[in-house]
């Protein structure tokens, strides 16, 4: 039996959605007061596992998952070893350098050598920087990040943006866009070169589906 490994948050209910689409249901995972991790669709076709965004990858990647959905910054981020499949067009969101509104911060530029950019995304961060030859020291946080500057821990984050809000309430402002990202659908590269379960008929499912918007 196949199974996917969905992400807990944000991307949820539209890969459930998406799944329905194809006849695969996983709305239990939707329930507030399910506390099961891995269910099998009501069709009995696959296996669903209920996981921590960042740990989409995890599953795939060692098979215990033969598919999964996930933010393609996670994928930036992570570099996992996995077969990156199909742009699902759903949570959009953008990878962004903010600073505090009142700086004087125009660019990543102007940023001071050796000043502090706060981040969840610390590869993706450090990169970045380094592609500018702009030396910063990136200071690691797990979210709420946007109080770096607001505390004076740090001039810059970078981090999520998707409606703006955020950064508004926080009196923070985006200088640049480092990438754009979307929901992927993932595989595990071997069990997709086998076509392990009929795995690239549900694939082409998937795929069809996100053509016609659902
Ligand atoms: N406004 C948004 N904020 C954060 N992520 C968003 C947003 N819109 C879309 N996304 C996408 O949703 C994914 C999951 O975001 P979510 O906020 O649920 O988890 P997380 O807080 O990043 O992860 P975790 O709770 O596991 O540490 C992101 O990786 C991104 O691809
Ligand atoms: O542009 P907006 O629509 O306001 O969304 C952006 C916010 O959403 C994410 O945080 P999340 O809710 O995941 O919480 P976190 O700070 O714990 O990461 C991201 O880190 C921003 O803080």
């Amino acid at each position: 039996m196949l199974t996917v490994a969905l992400p807990k948050g944000e991307l949820l209910k539209n890969s459930i959605r998406l799944l329905q689409s194809v006849g695969l249901d996983f709305s239990a995972f939707l329930d507030s007061t399910n506390r099961q991790l891995q269910i099998t669709d009501a069709s009995g076709q696959a296996k669903g596992l209920l996981v921590r965004g960042q740990d989409v990858p995890v599953y795939v990647e060692y098979g215990q998952a033969q598919l999964g959905i996930i933010g393609y910054d996670v994928l930036r981020e992570k570099k996992p070893q996995v077969a990156h499949l199909v742009d699902l067009q759903f949570g959009y969101c953008r990878m962004s350098v903010a600073v505090k509104a009142s700086s004087a911060y125009k660019s990543p530029l102007d940023l001071p050598a050796h000043g502090r950019v706060a981040s969840k995304y610390v590869n993706c961060a450090r990169e970045y920087f380094h592609s500018l030859d702009l030396p910063v020291e990136i200071v690691p946080l797990y979210g709420s990040v946007e109080l770096g500057p607001i505390t004076g821990m740090s001039e810059a984050i970078v981090d999520l943006v998707s409606t703006g809000r955020t950064l508004r309430e926080n009196g923070l402002i985006e200088i640049t866009t480092l990438y754009e990202s979307t929901a992927r659908l993932i595989a595990h590269p071997l069990s997709y070169r086998l076509n392990m379960g009929n795995l690239s008929d549900l694939i082409e499912k998937l795929r069809k589906t996100v053509l016609i918007p659902i």
